[in-house]
């Protein structure tokens, strides 16, 4: 789809009088599924062809005649594309991403919802207005026409092109137009993603059917390494599934070609922070598809666990829970592995692996499996075909086949992202009133401390009233303590929902983000992907933002000059050697501190009282003080005590 079916259509983009052959609708059915292959065979073929005319004709031309000849083709392919329907925005920069094949008009498919929200590209649901056939539109965004971005999105088609296995998705054709400032990016329609699919509570996978995702994505991935393409980002949320059971890597989006070339330098600024492995991490740029490797065993560990099973929040963080799972290395990686950032990162601490600990509910031959794929030394990983060839997938219970697996209704992560972000909302919403609620206690709280109001009734109840003006909704009916219950649970539950990370200055000058303890890890999971895709290029803690950067492409990210700016978390490394007082929740004193900290609301109201009384004693021994010191003054005492200096003024 999305083709031009015949393979003459490449070698006439060389030829003098190009035409571009289509069948009427731009869709040639009788090629369908097979097209783009086609055309990378014909692409071989031609440029074949083609070069063994220009060695030819090499030894009887100068250089300069050649360029001027290579210049006319391109410009006649340019031109050839434009007349295809292709914008010139496109065919300037992504020429060969495109060649052979003809865009397909919008009009050809009715667009549905949006089933998807990249970091660049939202990705929707369509139907095809003639067969009914569903199908997955990704509209790739721009940062204003630059070609760099534009470049990016050319080379995840040019692999995509390049690749052809069950277990990977499909590009089926392009949209655009000659006169559109955009693009779509034609797939298969897929029901499921991993990352819906995992984190529905009601969904726990079985052994077999681990087994059969695990298989379908080894498989895919051995294809692609075969073909010798890394693909930089294997995630959850990019391994998707359809109702058959079919698993299909997607997303090519940072994948990149494997080099030999040990003088071409690849960026360390890929692969999603979760899923990210340690040499990367460590700034190398130098790597393999191993990097690919670590991923899966991420993935693999999140399937039994039904959540991330390395949730760093930043990249010191990660690998300090990389070392805390699978140990610290021994001296000899950190000779043999001359990484940039290895001092910076080396831990003082000599961490045992806790990998067998932590998974002790898997099977045996998984954890096996598991500890290959989550060796800190890359040279370790294996291969995806070894790990197809491991004793898992030989020993019962054997994977199922995709066709017997369950069907479920479709789950994708942007399902989980929208439940979360209303029960945020809502739970927002709820919390605004109880800040109302707090100030208004506070101003009552002032009242009480003023001077001038000393005396004036503000009585237990006068607080509890206040409270209510703001919190209706909870405390309209029952007793007071079901007031208070009902008023104060949810804002506790929002607390440690919402405010997950409290920047505390701790004692090195470092903002330290402070974990609260008894957190959602649902809600937190999609928090922090937000808190990623926004943030990559400060803190790097996701990497497509960076891919569009031009410093992403030029590989010029200097990890170093950002070290200050990055989130360190001492406490976690000092809550590893022991002791509470190191602990940035115990540095902190004073009541309010204790409020914040206090986990009940009962805890909460005595530290109130106790706080108000104690105020309130204060001003009564002031008041005391001065009417006793007025009563001496009017005795005719000389100035001593309290207020002495201005009343002897007076006298
Ligand atoms: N073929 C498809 N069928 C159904 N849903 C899809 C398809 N392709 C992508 N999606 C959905 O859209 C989401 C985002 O797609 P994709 O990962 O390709 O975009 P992206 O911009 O590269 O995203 P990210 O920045 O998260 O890597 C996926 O997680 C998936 O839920």
């Amino acid at each position: 789809m999305g083709c031009i079916s015949s393979k003459n259509v490449v070698a006439k983009a060389y030829s003098p009088s190009p035409t571009v052959v289509a069948s009427s609708n731009g869709f040639p059915t009788s090629t369908k599924g097979h097209s783009a292959l086609m055309i990378l065979d014909s692409k071989t073929v031609s440029e074949d062809e083609r070069n063994n005319k220009f060695k030819k004709n090499s030894s009887k031309k100068s250089n300069g005649s050649l360029t001027l000849r290579l210049g006319l083709v391109q410009r006649n392919v340019e031109a050839e594309q434009n007349a295809a329907g292709w914008p010139p925005w496109l065919t300037t920069v992504a020429a060969e991403a495109i060649q052979g094949w003809i865009p397909l008009k919008a009009d050809y498919f009715q667009k549905l919802e949006k089933i998807g929200q990249g970091t660049y590209s939202s990705v929707f649901r369509a139907r095809e207005v003639e067969t009914g056939k569903m199908f997955a539109l990704k509209k790739v965004r721009f940062d204003n026409f630059q070609p760099e971005s534009i470049r990016f999105m050319a080379r995840e088609i040019t692999i995509l092109r390049r690749l052809d296995h069950p277990n990977i998705m499909k590009l089926e054709g392009i949209i655009t137009s000659r006169l559109s400032n955009s693009i779509y990016l034609v797939f298969e329609y897929m029901e499921h993603d991993l990352a819906g699919l995992v984190s529905r509570p009601d969904i726990v996978f079985s052994e077999t059917q681990i087994k059969c995702y695990m298989r379908q994505l080894l498989s895919g991935l051995e294809h692609c390494h075969m073909r010798g393409i890394m693909h930089r980002d294997i995630k959850v949320s990019n391994i998707l599934l359809n109702n058959e059971g079919v698993l299909k890597i997607g997303d090519f989006g940072l994948a990149n070609t494997i080099t030999t070339n040990s003088k071409h330098h690849l960026t360390s600024r890929v692969v999603t922070l979760w899923y990210r492995p340690p040499e990367l991490l460590m700034g190398s740029t130098n790597y393999g598809v191993s990097v690919d490797l670590w991923s899966v065993g991420c993935v693999f560990a999140e399937l039994f666990l039904g959540k991330p099973i390395l949730k760093g929040r930043t990249e010191v963080e990660q690998l300090h829970k990389i070392f805390k799972l699978c140990g610290s290395p021994p001296e000899e990686f950190w000779k043999k592995n001359k990484l940039p950032h290895a001092t910076m990162f080396k831990p003082q601490i000599n961490y045992e692996s806790s990998l067998r600990e932590r998974c002790a509910d898997f099977p045996a031959s998984a954890i096996n499996l598991l500890e290959t794929l989550l060796s800190i030394d890359s040279s370790n990983r294996g291969t995806a075909s070894s790990a197809l060839m491991s004793e898992y997938f030989s020993t019962k219970p054997y994977a199922c086949s995709p066709s017997s697996l369950p069907k479920y209704p479709p789950s994708k992560e942007m399902d989980v992202k929208s439940q979360e972000e209303s029960s945020r909302k809502k739970t927002e919403g709820k919390m605004r009133e109880v800040a109302t609620s707090r100030r208004q206690q506070r101003r009552i709280t002032k009242t009480l401390q003023d001077p001038n109001n000393f005396g004036k009734a503000t009585s237990k109840e006068d607080m509890q009233n206040g409270g209510r003006n703001d919190g209706k909704a909870h405390l309209t009916k029952g007793k007071g303590g079901a007031m208070y219950k009902e008023h104060s649970k949810p804002p506790l539950d929002v607390m440690s929902e919402t405010s997950q990370v409290m920047n505390v200055v701790n004692g090195s000058g470092y903002s330290v983000p402070i974990q609260v303890p008894g957190s959602n890890d649902a809600y937190t999971w999609v928090k922090r992907r937000k808190q990623d895709a926004s943030s990559t290029l400060s803190d790097g803690s996701r990497s497509k933002i960076s891919a569009l950067d031009p410093n992403f492409a030029k590989g010029t990210y200097d990890l170093t000059t950002q070290r200050v700016s990055m989130d360190f978390d001492p406490a976690e490394l000092v809550n590893a050697q022991g002791g509470k007082e190191h602990d940035p929740h115990w540095k902190e004193n004073g009541t309010r501190h204790a409020i914040r900290k206090s986990r009940t609301i009962e805890e909460k109201k005595i530290v109130m009282w106790w706080k108000l009384e104690r105020n309130c004693l204060r001003y009564m021994l002031l008041v005391g003080c001065a009417l006793c010191e007025l009563t001496r003054l009017g005795k005719g005492a000389t100035g001593v005590g309290w207020g002495s200096i201005s009343i002897r003024g007076n006298k």
